[in-house]
Order: structure tokens, then C-alpha cells, then sequence
């Protein structure tokens, strides 16, 4: 039997196994989800003049408590048409310039005028500054605001529209092929014969690629022939950057991956990961196509496509930390010694604590319903107390 490859060497051998894909500019609506390619650099100043926080009047400090002459206003959307001479207020609204000479902002709650008069009607202090919103307090031309390798979230597209940019450069989008194999699948919703089941992984890796920067075929199938296997392959290399197959990937005289990427010319780069569950995955080349074959246990599958797969679309789209994060939190109950392999437990948090499924078995698809944490238990580790905090990785 060939060693199991340690989990971080596998998913370090993968990534290195291509670099990421060339880049491309997007508008800014097309951005979601997906990896700049370069930094984003302020353009301009933000806000590019003194600005008003608040609806009420800009005035000098010097001139408090005031009253005011009230000259002119100051809307969002332009120049104030004159500077404040001293012992006026101007009426200026929220995101509007302060003219020049002004320097606070009185809210008009604290302010009463008549016939062109201003006085003040609070108690309260009035700092100098107030309510201003400084030239460049968000940013200054020339700062970095996102890092080269950063996801777009909208919040990020929020931050390079307000740099001042047109567009954004990202990484590519790799397309992905999903093959499914085994005699014993039938399409989801068909009805099923003695022996056979639902393909339940295909549609699993279609929806978890839905919301990555790639581009997802719909999932194809094949049956357990080596020939038809190869002939797959031989075919989706020439026009995907990543195939993903699921099953065939042990040691059964049906498991034929590994053989039919041999038969279309491909190579195995590595084979067996000390993971449970997800030990059989296997990893290698097929032309210009990358080939990564998840073992065909629904929880494996699942896990091996959390690890490897969703990792690997990321860095082939440009994330410059395409793993998923390790988190913490406290066990809900005792966990047992580890083993030797690291295990990828699926389970629940309810309240902050980790709650394992008891079914751990690989074959079942029913945690895999209400997990939404993997909790990693590391070989030979010793038992843990409920209340002990255990590694996991968020899975939805
Ligand atoms: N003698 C040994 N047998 C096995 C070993 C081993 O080391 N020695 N490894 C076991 C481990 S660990 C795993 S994991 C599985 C992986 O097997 P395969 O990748 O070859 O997967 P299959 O045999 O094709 O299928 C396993 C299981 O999953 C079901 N399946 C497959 N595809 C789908 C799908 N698309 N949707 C839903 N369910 C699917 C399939 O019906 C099987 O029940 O091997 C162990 N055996
Ligand atoms: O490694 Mo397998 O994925 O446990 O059942």
C-alpha cells in the first residue's frame, strides 16, 4: 500500500501543481466572488474636501455660541457657491462641501432660525470640527485598500468603486468538469431499480462550486468501464481546467480512475491522503487539465471537495489564502483518542459548542444535512473532556 501523504503536503502538492490563471478586467458588477489580481490603490482622496456628517448649519468655531447670519447653502453634489465670512452660518446638508472658513457643523436640532437669523438652543458643548468629515479621514490617494489575492465580497467592490477605478482586474474563472462514475447511479428524481441509487454527488459538487469563481458544467456521469472512464477524460481534458471525478477512486476491481487516467495519457501525481474520511483521493495531470478524483462515499466526496477541490479553484482563480481557516471552539461532549488519520468529523454548533453527529460512517448522507462544521481531530490525539476546545472548519 502506498503512504498516506499528511493533509497539508496533499493540498500543497496540488496547488503546485499549476499556477493561477491569467487575469482578466471585470466591471464592477461582475466582480462578486471573485480574487483581485492586482491591488486596489486609491486614485483619489476620500472624501476628496471637508464634508458635512449631519443636516444643520456649517459655522466657525470661533464664532460660537453664536448667533449667526444665515448665508446661503451648501447641498450634496457641489461647490458651495461662496466661502463663510465670519459671523454667518450656512445651511449645509448631510455629504455636503463645508465652505471655505467654516470648520464645525451644528446640528439643526441645536439650532433655531428666524428671518435669516441662527441661534443656538442647545446647552451642550459644541466641539470644533464637529460633524466634519476631514479630507481623506476614509483615504488618501495613493493608500492600498485591498491586497492583490483578496475575495470580492460587496463590501470590497464598495471600497475599489470608491478608489476611484473603473474596472477591476481579477483571476480567471477555471472551468470545471464534475464526472460521476459507477454502474449503480441514476440520474436524481429518476426511479431507482434494485441496486441503484440516486447520484447525489454530482448535484453536492455542482452547488458547492455554485458560489466559487468557476465555471461548472453540468455534472456528467459514466459507468464503472475503464475504456468509457478514459475516453471521459481524454475528452473534458481538452477543455477544462479541473475534471473532478467522483468514485472509482479505491481499490475494487470497479475502481478504475486511476487506470483510465493512465489509459488517456494522463499521470497520478499523489494517491491516498491520511484523511477519514477521504484516504482514496487521488491528484494528477491530464494534458493542460488537472485531474482530482474524490473517493464516491457521500461524506468523503464532501470532504475531500471542502480540502482539495474548493481550495484548488480558489488558487486557480487567484486567492492568494486559498485554504479553508481552522476556527475553535469547545466540544459539546467527550471525543475519543485520535487514529491514523486525521479526522474531519461532521457536526453542529449550537451556542458556540461543537456537536458531533453520531453517524460518522462515510457512506451516510444524512450529517451531512445538518452539519455545518467539520471538526478536525488530529492523529493520536489524546481524548478530550466535553468543554475542551476542539479545531473545525465552517462548512456553510
Ligand atoms: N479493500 C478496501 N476497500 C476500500 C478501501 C480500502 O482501502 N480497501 N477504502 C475505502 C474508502 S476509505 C473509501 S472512501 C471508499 C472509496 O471508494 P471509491 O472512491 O472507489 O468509491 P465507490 O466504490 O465508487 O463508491 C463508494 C460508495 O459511494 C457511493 N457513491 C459513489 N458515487 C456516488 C454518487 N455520485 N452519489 C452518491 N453516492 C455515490 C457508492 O454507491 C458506494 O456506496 O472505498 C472503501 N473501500
Ligand atoms: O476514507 Mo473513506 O473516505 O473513510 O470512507
Amino acid at each position: 500500500m502506498s503512504a498516506l501523504l499528511p493533509v497539508e503536503e496533499a493540498q500543497a502538492r496540488l496547488l503546485a501543481l499549476r499556477p493561477p490563471l491569467a487575469g482578466e478586467n471585470v466591471a464592477f458588477c461582475d466582480a462578486l466572488g471573485r480574487y483581485l489580481a492586482e491591488d486596489v490603490v486609491a486614485l483619489r482622496d476620500q472624501p476628496a474636501a471637508p464634508l458635512s456628517a449631519m443636516d444643520g448649519y456649517a459655522v466657525r468655531c470661533a464664532d460660537l455660541p453664536g448667533p449667526w447670519t444665515i448665508a446661503g447653502e451648501s447641498a450634496a453634489g457641489g461647490p458651495p457657491a461662496h466661502a463663510l465670512a465670519a459671523g454667518e452660518a450656512m445651511r449645509i446638508f448631510t455629504g455636503a462641501m463645508l465652505p471655505e472658513g467654516a470648520d464645525t457643523v451644528v446640528i439643526q436640532e441645536d439650532v433655531a432660525a428666524e428671518g435669516g437669523r441662527l441661534a443656538l438652543t442647545t446647552s451642550d458643548a459644541i466641539r470644533e470640527r464637529q460633524h466634519v468629515r476631514a479630507r481623506a479621514s476614509d483615504f488618501a490617494a495613493g493608500e492600498r485598500l485591498l491586497a492583490a489575492g483578496t475575495r470580492l465580497t460587496p463590501g470590497a467592490i464598495a471600497a475599489a468603486v470608491m478608489s476611484g477605478a473603473s474596472q477591476l482586474r481579477v483571476g480567471g474563472r477555471p472551468r470545471v468538469a464534475i464526472l460521476t462514475t459507477g454502474d449503480e447511479l441514476v440520474q436524481p428524481g429518476r426511479p431507482l431499480a434494485p441496486g441503484q441509487i440516486p447520484d447525489s454527488n454530482g448535484v453536492m459538487l455542482a452547488a458547492m462550486l455554485a458560489g466559487e469563481p468557476a465555471r461548472t458544467g453540468l455534472p456528467l456521469h459514466v459507468g464503472d468501464a475503464r475504456a468509457r472512464i478514459a475516453a471521459a477524460l481524454q475528452d473534458l481534458a481538452r477543455h477544462h481546467d479541473v475534471i473532478v471525478t467522483v468514485g472509482g477512486a479505491s481499490v475494487g476491481d470497479h475502481d478504475h480512475v486511476q487506470g483510465a487516467l493512465g489509459d488517456a495519457g494522463g499521470r497520478v501525481d499523489f494517491w491516498k491522503v491520511a484523511m477519514k474520511p477521504g484516504k482514496p483521493l487521488i491528484a494528477g495531470t491530464l494534458g493542460d487539465a488537472l485531474l482530482l478524483g474524490l473517493p464516491g462515499n457521500p461524506a468523503s466526496a464532501f470532504v475531500t471537495a471542502t480540502l482539495f477541490l474548493l481550495p484548488l479553484v480558489r488558487h486557480l482563480a487567484g486567492a492568494a489564502s486559498p485554504l479553508p481557516p481552522v476556527l475553535s471552539a469547545p466540544l459539546a461532549k467527550p471525543l475519543g483518542p485520535g487514529k491514523t488519520r486525521r479526522d474531519y468529523l461532521r457536526a453542529r454548533l449550537d451556542r458556540g459548542a461543537l456537536h458531533l453527529f453520531d453517524g460518522q460512517d462515510s457512506g451516510r448522507t444524512f450529517p451531512l444535512g445538518g452539519a455545518d462544521a467539520l471538526a478536525i481531530r488530529e492523529i493520536g490525539a489524546p481524548a478530550r473532556a466535553a468543554g475542551e476546545p476542539a479545531d473545525y472548519i465552517a462548512i456553510a
